[in-house]
């Protein structure tokens, strides 16, 4: 940790020992701290020192969370561009969001009432909640690196090996103003506001450098160590147990040789939204359902076998099944997706539901994209779904203590 970082940066821990020594409520008021600094004090310290360890998640360590964490029930995915046009304002933007990750991840809020003439810090409607699980989760577009060969923020040396956007695919019908990004932030929770309340104060202290691209909210719902069900009512995340070993997520999600020193403990996050075009799908007889996937749906066993995780046997599915095509190209990926609904469809009356796919890989051209265009090219499931946004981020390893996030980018 450097010098400066070290006398601006205020951490949980020690934000919580200054309040236990000055009570519930302590302000921090020193001039030329960032505007957070100025803000940030937990709801109530003693809820948060009594916080129930279940509730949370620790954001420092090796990698960031919500990336393996087991999956939260609700799921935020919020795009910015960065519209500051100098290092110094990223910096202290990314260092306000680190302090209200921090802070909000230990189950706190900025301050909500200190100067009635002017708005809380805090919007309030975490206030009397707990943690729930939160997690923060940073991603870096390809813009944020350089955009139309211009390095804005002199890092163009540290673009990650692999980062660049999705390449477009035949069957694509994607959405420009919901894609890409130079910032992502995942947030994710059990309870929906906790997750909801994190997003929004990201966007608040946000004006003035960033502004919001696109906004994505999921869920998945499942009976606990369940797997859940997507919209087509089929158990989805199955195979994500096969890199569940000592060195699998090493193999398969953490970053390899050739990065970035940043990237190390980090990953590439590829995001699809993928609408499902539901009363097709419910149309379907079960047969074509199963064939679809190659699995069955009550089960989840794939064909030919009895349960859920036994061995899959690609030879019995037929050639176009979902699961036999993501087996063809003998790549793992670490899947993370949460469903989507979003109204109806005003030109045809249909229900506007999907997947937000998304993915973790340490290679997102070896893993991720030749599975794409396998499948795009020959999966079942294209009769019945369409890819309508796209992004590819490259997430940063964990951060500790005293450090911001992109910390070792900006300042490298
Ligand atoms: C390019 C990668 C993938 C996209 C896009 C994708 C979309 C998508 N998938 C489902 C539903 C299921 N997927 C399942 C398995 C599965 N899917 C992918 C990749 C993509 N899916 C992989 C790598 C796998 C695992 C294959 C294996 O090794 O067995 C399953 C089966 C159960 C499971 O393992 O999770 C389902 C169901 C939908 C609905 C969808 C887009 C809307
Ligand atoms: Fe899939």
């Amino acid at each position: 940790m450097d010098a400066s970082t070290k006398q601006e940066g205020i951490s949980r821990r020690d934000f919580l020992k200054m309040s236990a020594v000055a009570g519930v409520g302590l302000a921090i008021g020193a001039t030329g701290m960032s505007a957070i600094q100025n803000a940030v004090v937990p709801a109530n310290s003693t809820a948060n020192e009594t916080e129930p360890a279940g509730d949370l998640i620790p954001m420092y360590g090796e990698h960031q969370a919500g990336i393996i964490t087991p999956q939260q029930t609700y799921m935020y995915l919020a795009s910015f561009r960065i519209t500051a046009s100098d290092r110094a304002a990223v910096i202290r933007l990314f260092r306000d969001w680190t302090r209200f990750s921090d802070l909000s991840t230990a189950g706190g809020t900025m301050k909500t009432g200190d100067n009635p003439l002017l708005p809380p810090s805090d919007t309030g409607e975490t206030v009397d909640l707990p943690a729930s699980k939160l997690t923060v989760t940073f991603g870096f577009g390809p813009t944020f690196f350089s955009q139309e060969g211009k390095d804005r923020f002199g890092i163009s040396s540290q673009t990650p090996r692999y980062l660049k956007d999705i390449p477009r695919m035949p069957r694509d019908n994607i959405d420009p103003l919901l894609s890409g990004g130079d910032v992502c932030v995942q947030v994710c929770a059990e309870d929906q506001q906790v997750a909801f309340h994190a997003v929004r104060n990201f966007i608040r202290l946000s004006t003035g450098s960033a502004t919001l691209n696109w906004i994505q909210e999921g869920f998945i719902s499942g009976s606990p160590g369940k797997t859940p069900r997507n919209l087509f009512g089929f158990k989805d995340g199955t195979a994500n147990g096969l890199h569940q070993t000592p060195t699998g997520y090493d193999d398969v999600v953490w970053a390899g040789e050739g990065e970035p020193a940043w990237m190390k403990g980090g990953t590439y996050m590829a995001y699809r939204k993928v609408r499902m075009l539901l009363e097709v799908w419910d149309r379907s007889s079960l047969s074509d359902q199963e064939d679809t996937f190659g699995r069955h749906k009550d089960s989840g066993a794939s064909y030919g076998t009895k349960d859920e995780f036994d061995k899959v046997d690609p030879s019995r599915m037929p050639e176009s099944a979902h699961v036999r095509l993501a087996k063809q190209s003998k790549q793992l990926i670490h899947r993370r997706g949460y469903s989507y609904t979003d109204g109806v469809d005003l030109r045809t009356g249909n229900v506007n539901a999907g997947l937000l796919f998304i993915s973790y890989q340490k290679n997102p051209d070896e893993q991720f994209v030749p599975m794409l265009k396998l499948m795009q090219s020959q999966d079942k499931l294209n009769e019945y779904t369409s890819h309508i946004a796209s992004a590819m981020f490259a997430c940063p390893g964990g951060l500790h203590e005293g450090q911001y996030i992109g910390q070792n980018i900006l300042e490298s």
